[in-house]
């Protein structure tokens, strides 16, 4: 974190943590605004899809297999907006290459929603890169660098980096990214790829703010989904949400998947942050810097909004990603 970091006045809005996506845009109109939201069909992505295309912008969700987003596409037709499927595997560069290959024409904003969370074992991909750090930060940077021109010419452009409080547990780790010298640990690299979020948010105001291009990173709070499928019923139990008979308990720090997208879509598309980037936000305002780890995983860590981290960051994620 540098002095300027430390010292600029906090963006604050006027929503709450339980504001709905919907409620972020209500009375903001979204019409013609190309939206790219990957990981679009299910959970926090899904809600923001939906309020996204019910405000009137033309919404691509990018997902593995398109099919699963029919009955999304099928219920938006009739909405302000639209939405369509696109494959896109982000742990694949070529089905990245492929996406981008087939995308013409300016992009207003990307919602880098896809995630995977606490993989229980090591796993690589065909580039010998750790999963979650593949899909979660790789995958897009590829898609969001690979989108620049395309960014560059909406005139307002907005990225969105969906981040996780989980990256107050790890900061990155340059000397070993893919757990190839240290123990694997799944909480550790989920932390990792979470962090490396939010240091591309930062990588991205530096570098494009001239282009008209903002990049944030987002913590949408704890949702059940489907997030949660690596972990099995003892972890489930040991955060309260899975009852000694195995059945889920209404937790209330959970918030409902609309109220997950919230802060995604606020960043997105609400002219109340027009022009902010750089920045990290949860429960729709920006958050305190804090540090050392955190029970609630509440708050954004120093080693996050690193300015000479994110810069490595981006110099070793253009290394890795070919061109
Ligand atoms: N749910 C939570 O409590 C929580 C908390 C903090 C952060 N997040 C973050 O929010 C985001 C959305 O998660 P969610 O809770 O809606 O979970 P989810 O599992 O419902 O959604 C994640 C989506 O990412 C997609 N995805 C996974 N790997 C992919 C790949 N290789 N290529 C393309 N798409 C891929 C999945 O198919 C799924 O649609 C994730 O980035 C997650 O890390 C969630």
């Amino acid at each position: 974190m540098d002095e300027t970091t430390s010292t600029r006045p906090r963006v604050v809005t006027p929503f709450g943590p339980r504001t709905t996506a919907a409620e972020i845009l209500d009375g903001v109109d979204l019409t013609g605004r190309r939206i790219i939201v990957t990981g679009g069909a299910s959970g926090i992505g899904t809600e923001t899809v939906r309020a996204l295309a019910h405000a009137g912008a033309e919404v691509t969700v990018a997902v593995r297999r398109p099919d699963a987003a029919a009955d999304l596409v099928e219920e938006l037709a009739g909405t302000a907006g639209s939405a369509r499927a696109a494959q896109l595997d982000l742990a694949d560069l070529s089905s990245v290459a492929a996406f981008l290959a087939g995308w013409q024409g300016p992009v207003d904003a990307v919602v880098a929603n896809a995630g995977i969370m606490a993989v229980a074992n090591r796993q690589l991909n065909a580039q010998g890169w750790e999963s979650q750090l593949a899909t979660n930060h790789l995958g897009h940077f590829a898609l969001v660098t690979g989108l620049r021109d395309n960014l560059s010419a909406s005139g307002s452009a907005r990225v969105v980096l969906v981040s996780s409080g989980a990256h107050l547990r790890a900061p990155f780790d340059f000397a070993d990214p893919h757990f190839a010298q240290r123990p694997y640990d799944r909480w550790s690299a989920y932390g990792q790829s979470k962090t490396a979020t939010v240091l591309f948010a930062t990588g991205i105001a530096n570098r494009w703010a001239d282009e008209g291009i903002t990049g944030n990173a987002v913590n949408p709070g704890y949702i059940l989904t489907n997030l949660q499928r690596h972990l099995d019923d003892e972890t489930m139990r040991a955060f309260g949400v899975l009852d000694e008979a195995g059945n889920r308990v209404p937790l209330d720090y959970y918030k409902t998947p609309a109220q997950g997208a919230s802060t995604s879509v606020l960043l997105a598309a609400s002219p109340l942050v027009e022009g902010v980037t750089g920045r990290y936000f949860e429960d729709n305002q920006e958050a305190e810097v804090v540090s050392g780890p955190q029970e609630a995983e509440a708050g954004v860590a120093p080693h996050a909004l690193d300015s000479a981290a994110a810069e490595r960051l981006w110099t070793y994620s253009e290394q890795a990603v070919p061109r």
